[in-house]
């Protein structure tokens, strides 16, 4: 019977049928988090339980110098080419550098110091003036690095996740561009068993407890350690990133004390979130929709 006023004054009276609680409620047009940014606050507090800091990301266009020379990567390095890299049209070149730091770094690409022999190379300006899109946020840890050089040294714990570029073939898992996470500790006297205990805390807080290292090369640490962490589920050892200590001839020319240690590492939050949220193709998440 429909529901008229005066039914609903003698609503006692009514037949009304059993409430059904198994009903499935109306489906909500509510929006939803995306994965990739979930997986991001994930990570971002971790990082601030650790005590680390948002490093400013806010620039996806990035000078060679700050990306390449800063790092020590020295100008013929395969991954400076335009295969690799997005270099910018316009503008196409950095406005200012800081012209005496500039000379500490052509320095020590050319003929080395402190204690470094150098690559021994002609270095060229107009190399480190080219703009591109940052291939890693290592680029910004330079920047935070030398920005800490300039005043009185104090130990800090930074991080950063952002998105980075790389002029690579697109295919099922790998996109022209990735977001990357990046730890670093920077103190006097840190070690490698600090960089593992960092690592060790790091990951376990990601659910990955049984982790293991593998030397591996990056042009701007040493030594450098390829990680990978045990999936119990899946019983195998999955690559989940990549770490070192930067080298004296990055961070020497910044002006940092010769006895401060800069222990970093990195990953992508792409890998977790797939993993996370057992994603096979990458376009689900991220990137252009169209089909190969
Ligand atoms: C060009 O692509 C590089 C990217 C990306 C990467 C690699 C290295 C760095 C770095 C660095 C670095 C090193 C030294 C000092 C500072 C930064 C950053 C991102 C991931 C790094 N990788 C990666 O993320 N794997 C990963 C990470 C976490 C994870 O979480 C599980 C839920 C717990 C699962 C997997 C390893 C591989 O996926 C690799 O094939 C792809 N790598």
């Amino acid at each position: 019977s429909d529901l008229t006023r005066e039914n609903l004054e003698n609503w006692e009276e009514l037949e009304l049928k059993e409430y059904n609680f198994n009903a499935k409620g109306q489906p909500l047009d509510a929006g939803h988090l995306h994965p990739l940014l979930k997986v991001r606050k994930q990570f971002k507090d971790i990082f601030c339980q650790m005590g680390f800091e948002e490093m400013p990301t806010n620039n996806f266009v990035e000078s060679s110098f700050w990306n390449f020379d800063a790092l020590f990567q020295p100008q013929q390095h395969p991954a400076r080419d335009s295969h690799d890299t997005f270099f910018l049209k316009a503008p196409s070149t950095t406005r200012e550098l800081p012209e005496d730091y500039v000379e500490r770094v052509k320095q020590v690409h050319e003929s080395g110091g402190y204690g470094s022999r150098g690559y021994n190379y002609e270095w060229k300006r107009e190399e480190a003036n080219k703009n591109l899109l940052r291939t890693h946020t290592t680029a910004v840890s330079s920047r935070m690095l030398y920005a800490l050089a300039k005043g009185p040294f104090t130990p800090k714990k930074y991080f950063s996740i952002d998105r980075v570029f790389r002029n690579e073939a697109v295919d099922r898992t790998h996109l022209a561009e990735f977001h990357q996470v990046e730890g670093l500790i920077c103190d006097r006297g840190l070690t490698m068993g600090d960089l593992i205990g960092v690592l060790q805390e790091f990951f376990s807080r990601l659910g990955m407890s049984k982790i293991r290292f593998k030397p591996t090369y990056n042009p701007y640490t040493e030594p450098s350690m390829e990680i990978s962490g045990y999936d119990e589920a899946k019983e195998e050892w999955l690559e989940i990133g990549n770490s070192g200590i930067f080298r004296p001839e990055m961070l020497q020319p910044m002006g940092l004390p010769d006895d401060v240690r800069v222990i970093a590492w990195g990953l992508s939050l792409e890998r977790p979130t797939m993993i996370l949220y057992k994603t096979e193709n990458i376009r689900e998440l991220f990137g252009h929709k169209v089909q190969l």
